[in-house]
């Protein structure tokens, strides 16, 4: 479903030549529908770089990307079928809950009566239906992560891209937004790649793992099996074991 091909990409200064001495960063990776694939890694090890390039915001030196079976390495993040979820909701402060939801089916807000049945059903379905009249300032942390859920899933695209959308929340607000996650995931059956920092919540919420290190997957497999039997020795390190 997911398909990384020596996907690589050299930060460079101006001025600066590839044989410099850094080294470029090269993933592979494949996900099936359905895998919920947590990035896990030290910092700086190149989990949002991998993530940019999927999304479209950071262009491949050279490799292939696919989604669903459709080569997309050139497609703008616009023409790419995947929705983005970041710790920074990017909700409109102008705009109440049901117009924010809506942006995620019309940019100019023009919605047919399905349209607004669809907005009303994805705001239920994350539990803010209370919430439509709403302006985001009028919410706290969680209920706005719920909206900018709710205007991811309404696109209704296979893969979701997850960049630590919950790190600022508490542990149990956390911990009951992965749930959900989860479970809507399962439901309209996409694909989720999640960067995060926390091994715990690769373990709440992700069937599979890539242990992102120095610019490349390191490891990657199971999750359980992967964290809780680590072998590599970058890994047990990242791990504290
Ligand atoms: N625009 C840029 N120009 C030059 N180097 C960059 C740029 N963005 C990131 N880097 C470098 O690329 C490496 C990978 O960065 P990246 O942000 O992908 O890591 P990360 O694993 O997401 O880190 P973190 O967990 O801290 O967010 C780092 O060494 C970083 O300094």
């Amino acid at each position: 479903m997911l398909k990384l091909n020596h996907l690589c990409h050299h930060y460079l200064r101006p001025g600066q030549s590839a044989q410099d001495g850094t080294q470029p960063m090269i993933f592979d990776l494949q996900a099936e529908k359905g895998d919920i694939v947590a990035l896990i890694g030290p910092s700086g090890a190149g989990k949002s770089t991998l993530l940019a390039m999927v999304a479209g915001f950071l262009n491949p030196d050279s490799g292939e990307l696919h989604i669903a079976g459709q080569p997309i390495t050139t497609q703008t993040p616009a023409e790419r079928p995947l929705s983005i979820l970041f710790q920074d909701h990017n909700l409109f402060p102008h705009l109440t809950v049901f117009e924010n939801i809506g942006l995620g089916i019309h940019p100019g807000l023009k919605l047919s009566r399905e349209d607004k049945e669809n907005i009303v059903a994805a705001a239920s379905r994350v539990g803010i239906n209370k919430y439509l009249d709403r302006l985001p300032e009028q919410l706290s942390g969680g209920q706005k992560q719920r909206v900018a859920l709710a205007r991811s899933l309404i696109r209704q695209q296979p893969l979701l891209l997850l960049d630590e959308p919950f790190s600022a929340l508490d542990p149990a607000l956390r911990k009951e937004m992965l749930t959900l996650v989860k479970s809507l995931a399962k439901e309209q059956k996409i694909t989720v790649l999640m960067v995060t920092h926390s091994p715990e919540d690769a373990l709440k919420i992700a069937n599979k793992c890539a242990f992102i290190y120095e610019g490349q997957v390191k490891v990657s497999g199971e999750t359980q099996q992967m964290l809780g039997n680590p072998e590599d020795e970058a890994l047990k390190k990242y791990l504290g074991i």
